[in-house]
């Protein structure tokens, strides 16, 4: 079965419990104080973008004619069966494989290389096990020159904004895999990113782990005004988070379809128009 109809398994009545356990855990929205989001200009342009990897002696052709203009601020949310070149697009975004077709424009410029000013959390969250919480945030001040008391300060702020006060001590293997991976969206967060990319960060996550993550990710990238792109299996989280839903396809990776999300923020996963987008971005993988 197809990873994201996963999430078709679970009855009503057991969504209905997570929904309002979520709702009791995450934080108050306080709509009539939410600023209104006017899409910006384009921020990140991808422009006939191709990818090919030399595998045993073959050229595998995983990425063609990627097109797709992101605007400053902007959640694009990117779907796809397993193997269609998601990460791959992600790497090529945030730098970490400057071998491709076509051009990938942030800012103005080509993407040529990692930056500060890009963000990245994958999966497994990759903390050092033997560095605190706090420590972990910290390191990735290493490749500039902060002076160290703003970076205590920076370090105390994020781990506040992500909800983990009194743990600034704890060490990985004393903390929960949620709380890793907001360890991990702290210390992606901590260099003020313009442009942040989440590889499945809540994919190895429990259920309601993942609606509480969620949301925070949603209240940081609202309080931050990012640029976001997340890449996930769950066709739910998509339309939960998502400004676009970009749909890809496989043989090679490229975009089937572009669905836009515009019903208001926090979304209201039991409505009926949200579960009209989703089961049309389902259409795509049954
Ligand atoms: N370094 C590499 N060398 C050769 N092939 C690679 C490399 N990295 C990825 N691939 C291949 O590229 C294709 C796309 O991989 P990618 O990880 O981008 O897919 P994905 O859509 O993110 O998959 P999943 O949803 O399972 O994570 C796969 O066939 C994979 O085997």
């Amino acid at each position: 079965m197809p990873q994201a109809l996963v999430g078709k398994e679970i009855s009503m009545s057991a969504l209905n419990t997570v929904l309002s356990f979520a709702r009791q855990q995450a934080p108050q929205y306080q709509l009539q104080d939410r600023v209104q989001r006017q899409p910006g200009p384009v921020d990140l342009a991808i422009q006939r973008v191709g990818k090919t990897f030399q595998l045993a002696g073959e050229n595998l052709n995983v990425l063609s004619d990627i097109n797709l203009d992101i605007r400053s601020g902007e959640f694009i949310s990117i779907v796809g069966a397993s193997g269609c070149g998601k990460s791959t697009l992600l790497k090529l975004v945030a730098g970490l494989d400057t071998q491709y077709e076509g051009d990938i424009v942030y800012q103005g410029k080509r993407i040529e290389g990692t930056d500060l000013g890009r963000g990245i959390v994958f999966q497994e969250h990759r903390l050092f096990p033997w560095l605190t919480v706090e420590a972990n945030i910290e390191l990735a001040f290493s490749a500039t020159n902060v002076s160290k008391p703003e970076r205590r300060k920076r370090v105390q702020a994020q781990i506040d904004l992500v909800g983990l006060s009194g743990f600034e001590k704890a060490y990985p293997h004393q903390i929960s895999g949620g709380m890793s991976q907001r360890v991990a969206i702290a210390r992606a967060l901590i260099l003020r990113p313009q442009l942040l990319l989440l590889d499945e960060p809540f994919a190895a996550l429990d259920a309601l782990t993942r609606l509480k993550l969620q949301q925070e990710l949603q209240r940081l990238w609202e309080h931050q005004g990012l640029t976001t792109i997340l890449v996930t299996h769950d066709v739910e989280e998509a339309v939960f988070l998502g400004d676009q839903v970009v749909v890809m396809q496989s043989h090679p990776g490229r975009i089937k379809r572009i669905v836009p999300v515009s019903l208001p923020r926090p979304r209201i996963r039991t409505a009926p128009a949200f579960h009209a987008i989703r089961d049309d971005v389902l259409t795509d993988f049954v």
